[in-house]
């Protein structure tokens, strides 16, 4: 990669302005992922659209993510500076996701991925995965005799209650995860509602008053629920608690942390408040967009679904139900290594049904040039995620769901990278610097709560409602029909 010295910008439409601006807010992500999906016939792998003033540049080629994002990391790994909603949720790019390349962003990223993602952390939350799962088979239990029950509601409690315990401490009850989950919600799904604000900076305060003055309650909203919980986390920490108690939560790192690069001064509660809403949305909707499209496809191939069963007899033999004393037999998670099949039913998936179909905008440290096309510093950089997993260079049949491509002879996982670091064959999960930290953790939910799902419990389409797979942009590309079952205990609870 050469510093840049041509004028040539990677090809891509005539552009028009204000009619840029205002067909971007028209189309929703999906219809701009279609529209780049026929312009990748006429233009090729890097394409230019101008939105108002800026140059948006998407790639849709895996060896040119692995070029930008891998081996030139370095450069790829920026952010742009953030629009105003961006930076006003974020405290002014405090956040992990938000933090151009540089220090602040490398302080945040190692705090999470070291303090509370690395293995020996994660495993001290095993018993608030076990709670969460208790929980939710009695639920489906008790409504397993209905007709068909609306999943996805359960699901999104569940890994919300997950993230909650790892990020406030494991001392919270039901009632209180529901009101985290209240407020947090009603933040990220009206977002779509904001973006004109992002588009017209200036403008767009006078114009859509009314609708600043609705984000900046539902900011006031969210740091109503979370300030006093975090405030009751630092009275804890320092009346010297986390000595004799093993448990360490997000918000008790972020008290700790300090800013090097700002005098070492500590966060602001609006900032944790910031990174804490930061994980909640990253780690919640994407694992329950991922869990539902993989669970569909179960119910929707029940044939797929009686061999991730039988793994699973194979490993613990049949299901007992509750076992003694009332104590419900799971699925560990170490029995889960033992379980390739299921492991390659939840790559399939995540390679058919990316919750993220882009990752989050990146930008470049320098001009650069990518593909003989230069790369300007104020380009915001996307990279079409599902279609590098659909495309039938790549993949074969990428349109039938069909586990095994990830299995060798034996029936062994094949060692898939899903990092992409010697090469990108899909990428979920971003790839290079900006990778996701949650990476693991997500694997481990979603392999941990499919395996116990399908071992409690036989999922059936109810009669005359077929799975449907269409597909519909919310934060991340959820179901647009969500998934309804048929839920049968295999043994008596
Ligand atoms: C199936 C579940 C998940 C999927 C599909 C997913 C996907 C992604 C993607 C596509 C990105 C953007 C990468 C980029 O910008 O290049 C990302 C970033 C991120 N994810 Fe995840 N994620 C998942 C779960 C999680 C979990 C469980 C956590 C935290 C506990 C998490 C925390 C983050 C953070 C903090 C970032 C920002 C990284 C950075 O900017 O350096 N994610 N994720």
């Amino acid at each position: 990669l050469l510093t840049a010295s041509g004028p040539h910008l990677p090809p891509g439409p005539t552009s028009y302005p204000i009619l840029g601006n205002l067909l971007w807010l028209r189309h929703s992500l999906s219809d701009i992922e279609q529209i780049l999906a026929q312009l990748k016939l006429k233009y090729g792998p890097i394409i230019r659209l101008t939105i108002g003033s800026r140059t948006a540049i998407f790639i849709n080629s895996h060896s040119l993510a692995h070029t930008s994002l891998v081996e030139n990391g370095a450069v790829f790994s920026d952010r742009p500076k953030a629009p105003p909603i961006t930076k006003f949720l974020s405290s002014d790019q405090h956040t992990i996701t938000s933090a151009g390349y540089g220090a602040t962003w490398r302080l945040f990223r190692r705090n999470l991925s070291s303090e509370i993602l690395h293995p020996s952390r994660v495993k001290a939350f095993s018993h608030a995965r076990d709670w969460v799962l208790n929980l939710l088979v009695r639920r489906f239990d008790k409504s397993s005799d209905k007709g068909g029950v609306k999943v996805v509601g359960e699901f999104q409690f569940a890994m919300f209650g997950l993230l909650v315990l790892m990020c406030f401490g494991d001392k919270l009850e039901e009632k209180e995860i529901k009101e985290i989950e209240r407020v947090q919600r009603g933040l990220l799904l009206s977002l779509g509602r904001f973006r004109v604000l992002d588009i017209w900076p200036v403008l767009g305060k006078v114009l859509f008053y009314r609708r600043w003055l609705e984000l900046k309650q539902l900011r006031r909203n969210q740091e109503g629920v979370l300030i006093p919980l975090i405030k009751s986390r630092l009275e804890k920490l320092q009346s010297g608690f986390d000595q004799d108690e093993g448990v360490v939560s997000y918000v008790d790192t972020l008290l700790k942390l300090k800013l090097p690069e700002e005098g070492d001064r500590k966060l602001s509660f609006g900032e944790i408040v910031g990174l804490c809403g930061e994980f909640l949305n990253a780690g919640t909707d994407t694992t329950t967009t991922a869990l539902q499209w993989i669970m569909a496809n179960l119910v929707k191939y029940p044939e797929i679904q009686g061999k991730v069963y039988d793994e699973i007899v194979g490993v613990k033999g049949n299901c007992p139900g509750l076992g003694g004393e009332g104590k419900m037999v799971v699925v560990e998670e170490e029995d889960l290594q033992q379980m390739p099949y299921l492991k390659a039913v939840v790559l399939e998936s995540l390679r058919a049904h990316p919750p993220a179909h882009f990752v989050l905008t990146h930008s470049v440290t320098e001009e650069v040039k990518l593909d003989g096309y230069v790369v300007p510093t104020d380009a915001r950089i996307n990279y079409m995620v599902a279609e590098m997993g659909r495309d039938p260079k790549v993949w074969d049949d990428p349109l039938e769901f069909k586990p095994e491509r990830f299995l060798n002879k034996k029936g062994d996982l094949d060692a898939f990278d899903i990092t992409g670091s010697r090469g990108i064959k899909m990428m979920p999960f971003g790839a290079g610097r900006r990778i996701c930290p949650g990476l693991n953790l997500a694997l481990l939910h979603l392999e941990y709560f499919v395996a116990n799902l399908i071992w409690h419990f036989e999922w059936k389409a109810p009669d005359g409602v077929p799975v449907d797979l269409s597909e519909k942009a919310e934060f991340t590309v959820v179901m647009k029909n969500p998934l309804l079952a048929h839920i049968s205990p295999r043994a008596k609870m």
